[in-house]
Parts: C-alpha cells; sequence; structure tokens
C-alpha cells in the first residue's frame, strides 16, 4: 500500500476541547488543557507515525478577537495552521452561545474540507445533539460532523478511521520517530503555565509568560530553573503568595507533571519578574517565542 502524510489542523473558540481532542488523538499529553479560556498559546504539533501513515496534527490557540499584540502572534498561528492544512477539524462545543462568525471567517482562506466536531456532547442530550449537526450541515455543510466527547474519548476512533481514509498519498514530512516540534524546554514551561491558569484568578494567567532558564540532564534526575513573569508589581505579590505558599503550590504540581512526563526526578527552582506589559512588547514576545 502507498504511503499517507498530512497536516490536520484542530480550530475552534478558545476552551470547545481542542487541546483534549489533540492529546486523545495523540494518545499523548503534548498540550496543557486548563478549564479557562486562551490556555493554548502557539500552535502546536502531535504527530502520529505509522508505517503507512503520517498524521501532522497542529492544536491551535482558540479563536478571538485580538486586543494586544500577543492575541495578534496567536491569531496569526491560527492563519498559518489553515493554510497549511489539508483537513480542517471545527471543535464546537455543543453548549457554545457565543457567534461563532470569526472562526467561520478564518476558514474563508482555506481550500481544505472541514470536518464538525461538536464536542462535550456528554454534557448534552440527543435532542440537542440532532439540533447542532443539523444547524452545522446547513451552516457549513462540512465534509463530515461527528457529536464526541473528547474528555472521555468518545468517538475518537471514528475520527481517526475518517482522517486516515481522508488523507492524502505523500510521503512522511518527518522522520518516523519525530512526536512534535517543540523540546523538553518548551514542555517544562507549559507544566508550569498549566499551574498558573489551575492556581489563579482574574489577569494573572493572561500576564504570565514562563521562560526555562535552565535544563540539565543527568541520568537520574532533571535539572530545571524557570523564571515566571508577570506584568506588574501587584501579580507578582499574589503570585508568590503569603510566605511563598501560592509559588510552592504551582512548584509542587509542575514538578509532578514534569516528573510523569519526563519519568525523570525533576528538581524545579522558580523566579518570578516583573516585565511591564510585556504581551504589548514586539521585542518581548519575539524573544518569548512568539511570532510576528
Ligand atoms: N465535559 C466535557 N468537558 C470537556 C470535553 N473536552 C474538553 N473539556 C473541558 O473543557 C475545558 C477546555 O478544554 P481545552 O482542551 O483546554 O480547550 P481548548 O479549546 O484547547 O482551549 P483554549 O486553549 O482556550 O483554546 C477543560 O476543562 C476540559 O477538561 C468534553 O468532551 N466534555
Amino acid at each position: 500500500m502507498s504511503h499517507r502524510a498530512g497536516f490536520v489542523s484542530i480550530i475552534g473558540k478558545p476552551n470547545a476541547g481542542k487541546s483534549t481532542l489533540m492529546n486523545a488523538l495523540v494518545g499523548e499529553k503534548m498540550s496543557i488543557i486548563t478549564p479557562k479560556a486562551q490556555t493554548t498559546r502557539h500552535r502546536i504539533l502531535g504527530i502520529v507515525n505509522h508505517e503507512d501513515y503520517q498524521i501532522v496534527f497542529s492544536d491551535t490557540p482558540g479563536v478571538i478577537k485580538p486586543n494586544y499584540l500577543l492575541q495578534e502572534s496567536m491569531m496569526h498561528q491560527v492563519t498559518g495552521s489553515i493554510v497549511d492544512a489539508d483537513l480542517i477539524l471545527l471543535v464546537t462545543d455543543i453548549n457554545e452561545t457565543h457567534d461563532e462568525g470569526d472562526v467561520l471567517e478564518k476558514l474563508q482562506g482555506s481550500l481544505a474540507p472541514v470536518v464538525v466536531l461538536i464536542n462535550k456532547i456528554d454534557k448534552s442530550d440527543e435532542e440537542t445533539v440532532k439540533q447542532k449537526i443539523d444547524f452545522w450541515q446547513q451552516k457549513l455543510n462540512p465534509k463530515a460532523i461527528f457529536a464526541i466527547s473528547a474528555l472521555h474519548e468518545h468517538n475518537i476512533k471514528a475520527i481517526m478511521d475518517f482522517i486516515l481514509e481522508n488523507l492524502p498519498e505523500h510521503p512522511a514530512y518527518y522522520e518516523k520517530d519525530f512526536l512534535t516540534d517543540r523540546n523538553d524546554r518548551f514542555f517544562a514551561s507549559e507544566m508550569i503555565r498549566e499551574q498558573v491558569f489551575k492556581q489563579y484568578k482574574k489577569e494573572i494567567p493572561y500576564s504570565t509568560e514562563v521562560i526555562i532558564t535552565e535544563f540539565k540532564e543527568s541520568d537520574d534526575l532533571y535539572r530545571i530553573s524557570a523564571e515566571i513573569i508577570v506584568e506588574r508589581d501587584s501579580q507578582k505579590n499574589i503570585l508568590i503568595g503569603k510566605n511563598g505558599e501560592m509559588l510552592k503550590i504551582v512548584g509542587t504540581y509542575a514538578r509532578r507533571s514534569m516528573e510523569d512526563f519526563f519519568q525523570r526526578k525533576i528538581f524545579l527552582q522558580m523566579f518570578v519578574k516583573v516585565i511591564g506589559d510585556w504581551r504589548s512588547k514586539k521585542n518581548y514576545l519575539k524573544q518569548f517565542g512568539y511570532e510576528d
């Protein structure tokens, strides 16, 4: 049989369940998942390799109207992943009440077939599922529609089968042992960011960036140092908490995630630093790995 390979982009509104889906499809924790919107800031590749095929999934930031430079960069990454796609998975929360016009607008530039995935059906009922299927059929006339639960891995196999049937004949794009375009430092920083998103309210998660300043590997231990960047002194105080208690919680959970992910003992050190308005400053965004 000939070899198949292609790019499959996962797009949708914030919080629709894109990262949960990507992890379910890839079978590894590639993308961090939190209950808050706009958790994912970068396009992240997750690659499924097989002797006969290679599927290159892209998890992308949720589509929003950008308010500051960081969000603009996030939206450029969505656009880039749509342009590259052989197939687009449009993830929509079954209980989404907001207009998804901005997502559909983004799709207009693409020739790739679109599959609509109505997610979180575990939080809905049969009648609503039927209505939503009709709605998306009318609205988009997509190549296919699946009602799924990414969280409970319901219908994930059906999506995989569909993707395989529709993957172009093509040689592999990446080496077959390549699982992602991101390195260990990236995953380490994401695991800290995941805890910041989980442990703090309001604007703290959105004002935070995590930079890995040291990543030393030895056989039985990874020594990791990180800077947590916030925009104001008041945020720094909240982040650290009374007697450093909050930061300790972040460190404990992040370290556990890292030990799970890297299968190593982790020694983690974190420092909090203030950089005023970094989210709106081109030089910092560039330095932190956000493309224009
Ligand atoms: N009940 C239920 N919850 C889900 C399902 N899929 C995802 N979630 C939850 O929805 C929330 C958001 O999930 P993510 O996967 O981070 O969503 P996302 O679309 O990547 O979000 P952004 O990074 O903001 O774009 C998390 O709390 C998930 O656990 C599902 O099938 N059922």
